[in-house]
């Protein structure tokens, strides 16, 4: 099988890359493509790595007949269209946790700038001058800093700012008292309160409605004199126009900047201030970040490309690890039934019902339903079908699914049967190396692993039957590599089921259904 292909279309590590290719995975790196660039080559690639600067629009979406994971080498996703990826199951997905660290010592790194003048100190020496009394700062120690979100960089932002011994004030109606106080954080319930306090302000706070517009001219206004204000998380929670003003008017000391509106930003009303110290998006531009964004994004599209679960992804809940250690090994068995049940019954079921026994009884098995789905759809190519978009297919499809668990697995330790229109089959997995086996189809109990061809016959019980099937496939150079023959006495029907090899084609199979006495069914099942 050709390897998968990832288009790569922004700066990402090395390390990230080789963990792509060690991974079996073809990887093109294509850097500065235009909106149409992209458009034009996107069909060709089963997974996409970005960082902040590709826009991932849903026209690019349309485009991308075979993409199946979008992998952001960062933390956030704010420049693919998540809406358009999830309608075609798309997985989007981050390195959450990769750029942490280098957030919180950018923020530092800005807020010394500010205070003792680097930028521009440095400015002058290299035109040769010399001005020790025009660079005078303020120390960082017992001086307040004001932190607004206290998550996981305004927490890391926290315990650096205590070295230094500043004093610690907040504002994040989501964060526990029992956090605060672990970070030494004296949390306020107001914005307002908290304003007048600050000698530093940082934001650590996603882009929302809430937040976008937060501190304006209103705001500006309310803080101390020569306050030093920094932002390393999104642009717009500063409004940018009334900080110019607020600069010029000498109001704010200094702003330490590492995002912008429109990025990249080539002009900005802050371009004339030399207190306004402005990095162009560099908090997570660290060796050390962007190896890890790599490496993570690398392993997370590359299991949303093998259809294992992506812990990271963004447009469908992960489940716990314990949930998926149960239900994992059974994900491709229910792909393997619902393909099969696609082939046996040639239509789309309105009707699907998946029972989960034994040990699988008491989790979720929402993962299962889209496994079956992912199987039953996408054969015949009815629809492209990932745990992401299964339960809009279903929708779509007029596919009323229900799941059931019971503890008794007959026998088994679990067992999934799934019954599609009326159409039962079941498997259980003894264990992962072996693979799944089939235990009833139609109500006949068997016990047989499906290969990659496969015939299924049911017929009228009478002896001799097993003999014809396997002179008419002898005969015709095809070879029988398992089977299995079951009964049902009472209807005195009799199902084999039998794993070829060899080139099966409507000769052979209407040879089969001629020669074959009392067959009510044939069916030729590839997986
Ligand atoms: N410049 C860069 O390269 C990077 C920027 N970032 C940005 O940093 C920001 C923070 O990231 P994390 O700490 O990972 O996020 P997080 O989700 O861990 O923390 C955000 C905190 O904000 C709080 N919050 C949400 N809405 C609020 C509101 N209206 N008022 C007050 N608090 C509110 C939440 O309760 C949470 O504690 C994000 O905007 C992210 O985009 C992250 C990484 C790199
Ligand atoms: O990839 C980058 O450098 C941007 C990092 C960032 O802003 C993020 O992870 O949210």
């Amino acid at each position: 099988m050709a390897a998968k292909k990832v288009l790569v279309t922004e700066k990402v590590a090395d390390a990230g890359l080789e963990a792509l290719r060690d991974r079996g995975l073809e990887v093109d790196v294509r850097l500065d493509m235009t909106p149409e660039e992209l458009i034009a080559t996107i069909p060709d690639y089963d997974a996409l790595v970005i960082r902040s600067a590709t826009k991932v629009s849903r026209d690019v979406i349309e485009a991308a007949e075979k993409l199946r994971v979008i992998g952001r080498a960062g933390v956030v996703v704010d420049s693919v269209d998540l809406d358009a990826a999830t309608e075609r199951g798309i997985i989007v997905c981050n390195a959450p946790t990769s750029n942490l660290v280098s957030a919180a010592e950018h923020t530092m790194a800005l807020m010394l700038a500010c205070a003792r003048n680097i930028a521009q100190a440095n400015a002058s020496m290299h035109e040769g001058k010399w001005e020790r009394n025009r660079f005078v700062g303020t120390e960082l120690y017992e001086k307040t800093l004001a932190i607004f979100g206290l998550g996981r960089i305004g927490g890391l932002v926290a315990e650096r700012a205590k070295a230094f011994g500043m004093k610690l004030i907040g504002y994040d109606p989501y964060c526990s008292p029992g956090r605060a106080e672990q970070l030494g954080v004296t949390l306020y319930d107001d914005v307002e309160a908290i304003l007048p306090l600050a000698d530093f302000v940082t934001v650590h706070l996603p882009k929302t409605k809430e937040t976008i517009g937060m501190f304006g001219p209103d705001q500006f206004a309310r803080m101390k004199d020569g306050v030093i204000l920094i932002n390393t998380a999104r642009a717009g929670i500063y409004n940018v126009d009334s900080l110019a003003d607020f600069l010029a008017a000498g109001k704010i000391g200094a702003v330490g900047l590492d995002v912008f509106q429109d990025e990249p930003c080539a002009e900005s009303p802050l371009h004339e201030f030399e207190n306004a110290i402005l990095t162009p998006h560099l908090s997570a531009s660290t060796v050390e970040a962007q190896r890890r964004a790599g490496v993570q994004t690398a392993e997370y599209v590359a299991a949303g490309l093998d259809g294992s679960i992506v812990p990271t992804a963004l447009n469908m809940a992960p489940l716990p690890p314990e949930v998926m250690d149960a239900v994992g090994p059974y994900v491709p068995a229910c792909q393997m039934m619902g393909s099969i049940l696609a082939q046996m019954d040639g239509e789309i079921p309105q009707y699907l019902k998946l029972t989960a026994a034994g040990s699988l009884s008491t989790v979720d098995l929402s993962i299962l339903v889209a496994g079956t789905l992912k199987g039953l759809l996408s054969y015949k190519r009815v629809a492209m079908v990932t745990p992401v978009n299964a339960e809009s297919m279903a929708k779509r499809h007029g596919i009323k699914v229900e799941t059931l668990s019971h503890a008794d697995a007959e026998g088994y330790a679990s067992a999934v049967s799934i019954v599609a229109d009326g159409t039962e089959i079941a498997c259980t997995l003894a264990d992962e190396a072996h693979g799944a086996r089939l235990v009833s189809l139609l109500g006949y109990k068997l016990d047989i692993a499906p290969a990659g061809q496969s015939l299924v016959f049911e017929y009228e019980d009478a002896p001799g039957r097993v003999g014809v099937i396997g002179t008419i496939l002898g005969e015709q150079g095809i070879n029988i590599t398992t089977m299995q023959i079951c009964t049902k006495p009472d209807e005195q029907r009799a199902l084999v089921y039998v794993n070829v090899e060899g080139a099966v084609d409507d000769t052979v199979l209407a040879e089969l259904r001629e020669g074959v006495s009392g067959l009510a069914n044939l069916w030729y099942i590839r997986l």
